[in-house]
């Protein structure tokens, strides 16, 4: 794994690669457009220079190995593939497969958890939604189907409401197709119900250990049957839930209780419990919880020992969970690995909301390093607020860190991703997502300014669009509002929009240009990209440089 002088670009440190987490070039520029809205006289000046040093890539669909080119990109493809070069058949496409071809029936995981089919109680925890993005119901349901078919005689769902990567009050609408699936099975003498749930940002779905209490909320409703909001119908428990205005985000736990007061679907030993996500960064915390023996991070009141698999294995090298029903992708030699081999230096940050981001994803969902010695990770502590109430998130923070990594003198390439235009576009609040905007381009100028005295160059790029569309629309783009209060209907979502590439910086040969012959390059052309900016020949294994 040897890479080779570039040739026309010099060796010449820092190499800045900045990610815009969820900063999409959306072809619809109007007031609803919050990265248009927005004052960025840094990104715009990039644009300005014109093409030879700044163009889109495609960040979504089968440009970055999702099923379909109507799947908006998102943070781990996008991650993935800016760190890999490579265009990898995502989480949700194996799943697809595994379920057509019923290797998912077939393989070591469903052997693991069928036997508790018979006597004991098939529990699936998963986000209920056809988002694409963690998870899609009709893979939910094929599983449930395929354990029914397979003599599952008690099953309990535990669903977790979305509103992000799909419109906030969908939940009713999935909620109500999940009942009537789970109804159905009683024909072939499964009893199957709803046993607990609540928001994906309030329960069970925490990621990098933000914060572990929604973690706990998850498991005291799931697990022990214990939670603040108890029903007897989980409709009605949305309804009531939902009653002040929350958001199916943030739905409170609740617990589904019979006549008796008693919860339906408490997990117990024996028990098999799937979590029905592909993705990983949001589960792993809670599949912690049920497979580590040793576990301090909250009181699990009781721990039953249970058949516990994931859709997916969510961390190779913690192998966790052991068990699992689909095999994830293999991602080998990334960028990540390559420069280590080659003896250069990595320093990368964000804030914990997007730290796994740049680092376990960026590496091809890997936790920890390639060679200690030469990478430098920061995680800047993230706020535990609704962001729309702090926009500015900790952009500030990773400036410094990046500013303090580039003028050390240390680092080969120093790598930052920016939370907020993503973390802000998902509440739907598009004045928050507009001060989100402005925020990281003043961030970007700071960073791009030292380069330009230190004499680096610089990539600036995105992972998938969000904040460039914040409001629902119909066909013709035109924007939707609610029928009876006539207010705008927030988009809290990704987008499909392509993101920007900007390169630059005074090291940069005048003679580099992007080239013209690339029109469907995506994200993953962007990793041989920054490996020519560092001063080498990229891998011929990776996709084409978007450099002449
Ligand atoms: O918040 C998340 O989990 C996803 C949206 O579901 O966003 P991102 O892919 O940007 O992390
Ligand atoms: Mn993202
Ligand atoms: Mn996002």
């Amino acid at each position: 794994m040897e890479l080779r002088a570039h040739g026309t670009i010099p060796r010449k440190k820092p190499v800045l690669v900045c990610v815009l987490d969820g900063w999409g070039e959306n072809a619809i520029e109007d007031e609803h457009n919050a990265v248009h809205v927005a004052k960025t006289p840094t990104m715009d000046g990039l644009k300005a220079r014109g093409p030879s040093r700044y163009r889109t890539v495609k960040a979504h669909g089968t440009a970055v190995g999702l099923p379909t080119d109507a799947d908006m990109g998102n943070s781990e493809v996008g991650h993935n593939a800016l760190g890999a070069g490579k265009v990898i058949a995502q989480g949700a496409s194996l799943v697809d497969i595994a379920l057509e071809t019923k290797n998912a029936f077939s393989d070591a995981g469903w052997s693991y958890i069928k036997p508790a089919f018979a006597n004991n109680t098939l529990h699936i925890i998963a986000l209920l939604s056809d988002g694409g993005v963690h998870s899609r119901t009709d893979q939910i349901f094929g599983m449930m189907r395929g354990a029914v078919a397979d003599g599952c005689k008690r099953l309990r769902v535990h669903p977790l409401t979305d509103g992000r990567d799909v419109a906030d009050g969908t939940c009713h609408e999935y909620m109500e197709k999940l009942v009537a699936e789970l109804d159905s099975y009683a024909a072939q003498g499964c009893d199957a119900k709803v046993a607990s749930g609540g928001g994906r940002m309030a329960v069970t779905m925490d990621r990098y250990e933000a914060d572990w209490a929604m973690v706990e909320r998850g498991w005291r409703a799931h697990v022990l049957g214990d939670a603040p909001n108890k029903f007897t119908c989980p409709k009605e428990a949305l309804k009531e839930l939902k009653k002040d205005g929350t958001t199916d985000q943030y739905i409170a736990p609740f617990v589904i209780v019979d006549e008796a007061g008693k919860a339906v679907g408490t997990i117990e030993d024996d028990d098999a419990v799937v979590i029905g996500n592909f993705r990983a960064d949001r589960v792993v915390e809670i599949s912690k919880a049920f497979e580590y023996v040793d576990f301090n991070e909250f009181d699990r009141v009781r721990f039953p020992k249970t058949k516990f698999v994931g859709l997916m294995q969510y961390d190779g090298d913690l192998k966790l969970p052991a068990n699992y029903l689909v095999p994830p992708p293999l991602i080998e030699r990334t960028s990540g690995e390559w420069l280590a081999k080659n003896g250069l230096k990595t320093f990368a940050c964000s804030e914990t909301q997007k730290f796994g981001h740049v680092t376990f994803f960026w590496n091809g969902n890997r936790s920890g390093y390639f060679n200690e010695a030469l990478e430098t990770y920061v995680e800047i502590p993230s706020d535990n607020v609704p962001f729309n109430q702090a926009p500015l998130m900790k952009a500030r923070e990773i400036t410094a860190a990046g500013k303090e990594a580039l003028l050390s003198g240390k680092y080969d390439v120093v790598r930052v991703n920016y939370a907020n235009p993503d973390m802000v576009g998902h509440t739907g609040d598009m004045k928050a997502t507009v001060a989100a905007c402005e925020e990281c381009d003043a961030c970007v100028k700071e960073l791009l300014d030292l380069v330009e005295e230190l004499g680096g160059m610089f990539l600036v790029t995105a992972d998938h669009g969000n904040a460039d569309d914040m409001v629902q629309r119909d066909k013709k783009g035109n924007a939707l509002t609610d029928k009876a209060t006539g207010a705008l209907l927030p988009l809290t979502s990704h987008t499909l929009a392509p993101v920007p590439v900007a390169i630059g910086g005074p090291a940069l040969p005048e003679s580099v240009k992007f080239r013209d012959d690339l029109p469907d390059a995506g994200l993953a052309n962007v990793t041989a990209t920054y490996i020519n900016l560092m001063g080498f020949q990229a891998p011929a294994e990776m996709e084409p440089s978007l450099i002449a």
